[in-house]
């Protein structure tokens, strides 16, 4: 991936990352700030309404206690002390009085002593009563009041009594709608109409209109509403409240999750980098899993293994980043350090057993790089080894190109090296093409070993491939030689080598030549005992 491309993409997850948790600690606060304003208007409409359909009961039965009286004059001494004793007994009602022709000729206010006009009505509710909005009496001309008149006798009731809520913020608007008028009957601040239509046949409503939180609840007992309107303001601050306490943990949450995809990208992306700087330090080593002839059990080679030690101490296989190596340019780097670690490892041994071979796994790159030739003849001076102790493992994969694999293996052979194709079977080499390769070796892959005797569809196929190697005329290694019945199968089919952990695990050359030396002693001491 180009280095701006990369970039890009972590900066894109970096905001994606970060950015959605935000977004959603936003959007989760304001969800939770609009239930809250919700809860509390709400509150505020079901809290006036109370107090309006309590005030309505008190007025009710005010005038039905005063007609129940039965009194020839309704401003008797006798109607008057009751109006006074209705007055003392209600929370709600200012007054109680009796009216004629929009007069109020009596009531329970002290000192009445004169006839109060009080206007026309301003509409009759379907129940019978008589609605005045707004009148104000000369003693208390500062304020206004709503007298409700039943059969000729008025309540009067102090508007502020209702409304008497919420006094620390006065720019919730409040107020009681009548369903049957569209003029408020008592209001506090600035409350629409119109939004007694959004709630339609529902028991209460709440909506966002005119920049507040409207609640509308209706009256279960008249037909009016109690209505509170919030200022969207206070919506606002809550939620900048709420996104204080949820932003900073979204950000952590984000900044967390951005942090774990990078460090896992990081991982991902640095491996090309660790295996070049693992190059560089020479990080990597070699172990040697033997190669038996299976007729006499005889170690008769070894093959050379790559393993790297990161600087924290763990050990990598091969699989991992050889082809990491291969994908990077790195693997004729990579070769080069293996053919030097070969000579170093074995050429006191190699010396001493002309006969022996070390199995060097040669990569596509390192067949193609055009100098494999005089590497490995450098490698051989070191050695102080014959082309013949080398075995050039290579994959059909590196056998792909036929004039090139044609040209290189021949030139290889003519300068003494013995070439093996390794993993035979995995790749798709017809035998008419290797016909024409010149090679010494097959290797049977482990994959058909391990099939060897299961009854697998894949059973069947090592003998084939055995026919195969043994109609080019050459010599076989089975791979992963696991179990003594695969040993004595592929023994009796003609197989000569076979590698494998029932003849021994990869290990430093150090302790195959131990455990040659010790198979020799033992067989030594079997021919003395038998001599
Ligand atoms: N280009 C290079 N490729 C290399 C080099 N060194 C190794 N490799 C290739 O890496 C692949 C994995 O190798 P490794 O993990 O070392 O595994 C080898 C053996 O340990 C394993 N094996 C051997 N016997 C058994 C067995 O009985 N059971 C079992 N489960 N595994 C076993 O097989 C691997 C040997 O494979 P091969 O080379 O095909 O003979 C592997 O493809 C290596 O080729 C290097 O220096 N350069």
């Amino acid at each position: 991936m180009k280095k701006t491309a990369a970039v890009f993409l972590t900066l894109l997850l970096a905001i994606a990352g970060i950015g959605l948790p935000i977004w959603l600690a936003i959007e989760e606060s304001e969800r939770q700030a609009y239930k809250a304003e919700s809860v509390r208007a709400l509150g505020f409409a079901s809290d006036i309404l109370v107090r309006a359909d309590e005030t309505g009961r008190q007025a009710r039965g005010g005038v039905d206690r005063l007609k129940a009286l039965h009194a020839d004059n309704p401003c008797s001494p006798a109607a008057i002390d009751l109006m006074r004793e209705i007055d003392l007994g209600s929370s709600y009602l200012q007054a109680i009085g009796y009216i004629e022709r929009n007069q109020m000729l009596c009531s329970s206010i002290a000192g009445q002593s004169r006839v109060l006009d009080l206007g026309p009505p301003d509409y009759t509710t379907s129940a019978g009563a008589a609605v005045r909005r707004q009148v104000r009496f000369p003693f208390a001309a500062q304020n206004s009041f709503i007298v409700l008149e039943f059969d000729s006798f008025a309540a009067i009731i102090h508007q502020r009594l209702i409304v008497d809520m919420a006094n620390s913020e006065p720019d919730i608007a409040l107020a009681v709608l009548s369903l049957e008028d569209p003029a408020p009957i008592i209001v506090r601040g600035k409350v629409k109409p119109e939004w007694l239509r959004r709630l339609g046949r529902e028991r209460q409503v709440v909506f966002v209109d005119n920049g507040s939180v409207v609640a509308v609840v209706r009256s279960q007992r008249f037909l009016t509403a109690g209505v509170a309107a919030v200022p969207i303001s206070y919506l606002e601050s809550r939620s900048e409240a709420v996104a204080r306490r949820l932003v900073p943990a979204g950000l952590v949450a984000g900044v967390m999750l951005v942090a774990a995809i990078m460090l896992l990208g990081r991982q991902q992306m640095s491996l090309p980098n660790a295996v070049k700087m693992g190059l560089r330090r020479k990080e990597f080593f070699l172990e040697y899993q033997p190669v038996v002839e299976l007729a006499t059990g005889r170690c008769v080679g070894v093959e050379a293994l790559v393993r790297w030690r990161r600087p924290t101490g763990e050990v990598v296989m091969p699989d991992l980043f050889v082809a990491i190596a291969e994908d990077n340019g790195m693997i004729v780097r990579l070769t080069g350090q293996v053919l030097e670690m070969v000579a170093h490892d074995t050429r006191h041994w190699l010396a001493a057993h002309p006969d022996f071979h070390v199995g060097i796994n040669v990569a596509p790159a390192d067949f193609y790089a055009g100098n494999l030739l005089l590497r490995l003849q450098e490698t051989l001076e070191a050695m102080g080894a014959a082309p013949g102790n080398l075995i050039l493992e290579v994959t059909e994969r590196g056998l792909m190109d036929p004039v090139v694999a044609r040209e290189n293996t021949a030139n290889l052979r003519r300068h003494g090296f013995a070439l093996a194709i390794d993993d035979f079977g995995t790749g798709y080499s017809s035998l008419s093409y290797l016909e024409t390769l010149e090679l010494d070796y097959l290797k049977i892959d482990r994959s058909f070993i391990e099939a060897i005797g299961t009854g697998a569809p894949t059973s069947q196929v090592v003998q084939h491939i055995i026919r195969i190697a043994k109609d080019l005329g050459l010599r076989m290694i089975a791979e992963g030689v696991e179990s003594q019945a695969q040993a004595d199968f592929l023994r009796k089919h003609g197989v000569q080598f076979g590698q494998g952990w029932l003849f021994g695990r990869p290990v430093s050359f150090g302790e195959v030549v131990r455990q040659m030396e010790a198979a020799e002693l033992a067989e030594a001491a079997l021919v003395r005992a038998a001599g």
